[in-house]
């Protein structure tokens, strides 16, 4: 049952009148880093990997999947589009609202071969009309994720709760095989109960 636009829509957002861009960072090329793994050690369950992948338009989600790496100890990867989305916000929002609307899986740039090394994903992402940006299911749907863990996290403008509920409806859909934990719904600034989400899960090294 591949979905479908979400069930509930109340079409009046983004473009014109609220979701408004929290104040952070312009969008700036983004630092891919990844932590080196510490040498020898591969025994094959010992160690256990992390993978903090992220999409980002304005630099919010970007600074939240950048700590939460830090705490994790994980990989930090950024989902770059292939056909970037323009600067301006409500171009941006037009095509967003499309592609929601579509159901539609816009290309990625930078799409790794595989990401079997990692029992552990946590995937981060704005709220984009009402639900998870449809790129998010492009990375997703592309790997077998049979036995992996799978961590959502997001933050929004209205940091409204029906659409981050609908948002983890819609990452459980394009997560194959995986089990989809209960996301994390926070701002970025609020390190305290990031830090509380990531012991309760675990996922502190
Ligand atoms: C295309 C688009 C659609 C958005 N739709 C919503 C929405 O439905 N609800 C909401 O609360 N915020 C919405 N926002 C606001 C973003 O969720 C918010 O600005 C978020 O902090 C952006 O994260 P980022 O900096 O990682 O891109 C939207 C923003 C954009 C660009």
């Amino acid at each position: 049952a591949c979905g479908q636009a979400p069930a509930q829509n109340s079409d009046t957002q983004a473009s014109s009148d609220s979701a408004v861009i929290s104040e952070s960072s312009e969008t700036e090329p983004s630092k891919t880093e990844t932590s080196t793994p510490a040498e020898g050690e591969q025994t094959e369950s010992a160690d256990s990997k992390t993978l903090v992948v992220y999409f980002s338009w304005s630099g919010n989600t970007e600074e939240m999947a950048s700590y939460i790496a830090e705490q994790t100890n994980g990989d930090l990867l950024e989902i770059e589009p292939e056909t970037a989305y323009p600067a301006d916000y409500n171009e941006t929002g037009d095509i967003a609202k499309v592609e929601r609307d579509e159901n539609a899986r816009p290309e990625i740039a930078n799409l790794p071969s595989s990401v079997d090394e990692y029992d552990t994903i946590l995937v981060g992402y704005p709220i984009w009309w009402h639900t998870a940006p449809m790129i998010i299911g492009t990375f997703l749907e592309n790997y077998d994720l049979s036995g992996k863990e799978v961590y959502p996290f997001t933050q929004s403008a209205s940091m409204d709760t029906e659409q981050f509920n609908q948002s983890i409806e819609f990452v459980r859909e394009v997560s194959k095989g995986a089990a989809v934990h209960d996301g994390l719904f926070e701002r970025p600034s609020d390190t305290g109960t990031i830090d509380t989400y990531l012991s309760e899960n675990g996922l502190i090294k």
